[in-house]
């Protein structure tokens, strides 16, 4: 249910509309959601009453008393799915309660209003059921059979035949007659609940026709609050120089040829990605609009007003760096150590540098006009298959298959803006790992990262065993906030339960400075390699350690502020194996460009070239 301050405005019909669902043209009687759990074999259970004090109950209570319409969308029923070389194959069948197919993954029925809400046993306990009547009896339902007659005109129907209404003789409430198998008194806290004549109904009961039957007269005063088909790219000013960027404009649009929903997954727009034919072919249209640029002061607050120096980040709870001054002039150099597992090299950045020929500013402005190809991939996993990432990436150089599947192309198809980038990372790569005694690989790929208003990466690490030991990052743009934390895993000594089961314990637990009863998990690992315990009391001591906290995140060890022109370099072995990081953007437009060493064994040899480069004496960068 999509609900908002106690009224419900959308509903999905989706996997399991709960026993007795009922869909045709115009009715439909599913479950109000919530209140449930699944049992081994994915069944639904109910884990409590669901009563009118439930805030799904009240929110359709709430648009039904107000007369708010609200949407529907049906859900396909899918046999199959499948990873196979990156997509994910999904095979529809028959909607259950439909009996047919229907086209979309998610599919955009009509406006509905609630006409009735109640209470049925299920089990022990209780749920609360909800029909639904479409608006519009005038025309026929997308949904409906191709060969179904057309509705009856509104002039020629019944709206006077009702279900019967009887009053409980023990509870004195009125409920309507919904089955035809009998009258039921559907209060829960009646001792005559969910009987027919003082016994249990039968297991299969049958809808009364009146019940199923009867219509609303028609009523002007429930309106749809929107548009179920929204008309985004006519209210879009094109010309205006932040609309191409705003949330707004990555929200999706409705296909005006064909009316699927169409994701924002280009950098300048859209393309109908329809996989189902229009008059046989797949639906032509596109729109890409002209994304006029961008300026700095667009994006910065402070721009030109910054001080040299920024403050550095002073929450206690974080790992306070070391602030050094000297070995980057003009940089300022921020260095965080994650005890025994790397450290991390922030480049604070300053208006000097910024503002130098070929330096930040020119990048931000340069990185705007060139079409680097950017777009938005599909998240390997996520609640809904297919679901795009928060930002648009493209790749240079070695492919780099993490998080997302990025297609890449290689340095020498690379425009002159990126190999100074990569001149600029593989300067810091370089001065990160000197300065901490570590040797020096220069980088051999180049993510960029393009993020709108509101978009974000969350956490993730960038591989662990893919890729060398250093990470360097480059921001352009908007300020942004990145964060550092320990895995889950690592974290608590044990992965996530997964629904009832326990987590799996780490067969080999690092415990990481900072991590839960790190005292507690030394001494036992301490133990067990001594011989002192078995590996079985071992196991049995950590999972008593768990008993005593409820698994959860690690804080957040190290919080950086990046602001245009900074630099981060990320080095250490095992920082990608402990650590995540996410990074969230403060304002419309931002960049992050990010150099990695891909080890070539992990590509395939057809590809190495692909990360082969030589900068002219321009690309090189100083420092300066
Ligand atoms: O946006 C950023 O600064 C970080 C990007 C990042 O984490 C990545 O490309 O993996
Ligand atoms: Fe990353």
């Amino acid at each position: 249910m999509y609900h908002n301050e106690g009224f419900c405005y959308g509903f999905l019909i989706d996997a399991d509309g709960g026993e007795r669902s009922y869909l045709d043209e115009e009715i439909l009687i599913t479950r109000i959601g919530g209140c449930c759990t699944k049992d081994s074999e994915g069944n639904l259970i109910l884990k409590k009453d669901q009563d009118a004090g439930n805030t799904l109950v009240k929110c359709v209570l709430g648009s039904q008393n107000s007369k708010l319409a609200v949407g529907l969308v049906l859900g396909k029923q899918l046999r199959n799915t499948a990873w196979c070389g990156g997509l994910t194959i999904t095979i529809g069948q028959n909607n259950k309660l439909l009996n047919r197919d229907v086209p979309h993954r998610y599919n955009v029925m009509d406006w509905f209003r609630v006409t009735n809400v109640w209470f049925e046993k299920v089990g022990e306990k209780y749920s609360a059921k909800v029909r639904f009547e479409k608006l519009n009896l005038a025309n026929k339902s997308w949904w409906g059979a191709k060969d179904s007659p057309l509705p009856l005109p509104i002039e020629e129907r019944d709206f006077e035949t009702k279900p019967e209404c009887i009053k409980c003789s023990s509870c004195s409430s009125e409920s309507l007659r919904i089955f035809e198998d009998g009258w039921m008194c559907l209060d829960p806290d009646c001792p005559d609940f969910w009987k027919i004549e003082n016994a249990s109904p039968p297991a299969e009961l049958t809808y009364h026709p009146d019940f199923l039957n009867c219509r609303s007269p028609p009523d002007p005063t429930v309106q749809p609050f929107y548009s179920l088909v929204p008309d985004l790219l006519s209210t879009l000013d094109e010309s205006a120089p932040d609309v191409s960027t705003s949330r707004i404009a990555w929200k999706g649009i409705v296909c005006p040829k064909c009316k699927k929903c169409i994701r924002r997954t280009f950098w300048h727009g859209w393309k109908c990605d329809d996989d189902s034919l229009l008059d046989g072919e797949h639906c032509p249209f596109e729109k890409f609009m002209k994304m006029t640029p961008i300026s700095l002061c667009d994006v910065l607050d402070d721009f030109k007003l910054t001080p040299i120096k920024r403050a550095i980040p002073s929450d206690p709870k974080c790992i306070i760096p070391e602030i050094d001054d000297v070995s980057f002039f003009p940089y300022r150099k921020l260095t965080y150590k994650l005890g025994g597992v790397g450290s991390i090299t922030h480049f604070v950045s300053n208006q000097e540098v910024n503002s130098r020929k070929n330096g930040p500013d020119d990048l931000f402005v340069r990185l705007q006009s060139e079409d680097l190809g950017l777009k938005r991939f599909r998240l390997k996993s996520s609640l809904v298959a297919g679901t795009l990432t928060s930002h648009f990436a493209v790749n240079f150089g070695m492919p780099y298959k993490y998080v997302v599947s990025v297609d890449s192309k290689g340095f020498d198809e690379a425009p002159e803006t990126i190999l100074q980038v990569l001149g600029r990372l593989s300067w810091a790569t370089e001065k990160a790992v000197m300065s901490s005694g570590g040797s020096y690989l220069p980088p051999n790929e180049l993510l960029t990262l393009g993020y709108f208003e509101k978009m974000k990466i969350g956490f993730h690490d960038d591989g662990e065993s893919s890729l060398g030991p250093t990470i360097a990052t480059f921001s352009l743009g908007a300020k942004a906030t990145m964060s550092i934390r320990m895995k889950y895993k690592y974290f608590n000594g044990t992965t996530r339960r997964a629904g009832g089961a326990a987590g799996t314990l780490l067969q080999d637990d690092p415990v990481l400075k900072d991590c839960i009863s790190e005292g507690e998990r030394r001494k036992l690992k301490h133990d067990l390699e001594a011989g002192v315990i078995t590996r079985e009391s071992y196991d049995l001591s950590r999972r008593a350690l768990l008993k005593d906290h409820k698994g959860r995140e690690a804080t957040t060890a190290i919080k950086m502020e990046l602001n245009h022109g900074d630099l981060v370099v990320m080095h250490g072995e095992n920082l990608q194996k402990y650590y995540e990081h996410s990074v969230t953007p403060e304002n419309k437009l931002r960049f992050a460009l990010t150099a990695r060493y891909v080890k070539p064994d992990h590509v395939n040899a057809k590809e190495i070239q692909k990360g082969e480069f030589t900068l002219t004496p321009d690309q090189i960068y100083d420092g300066k």
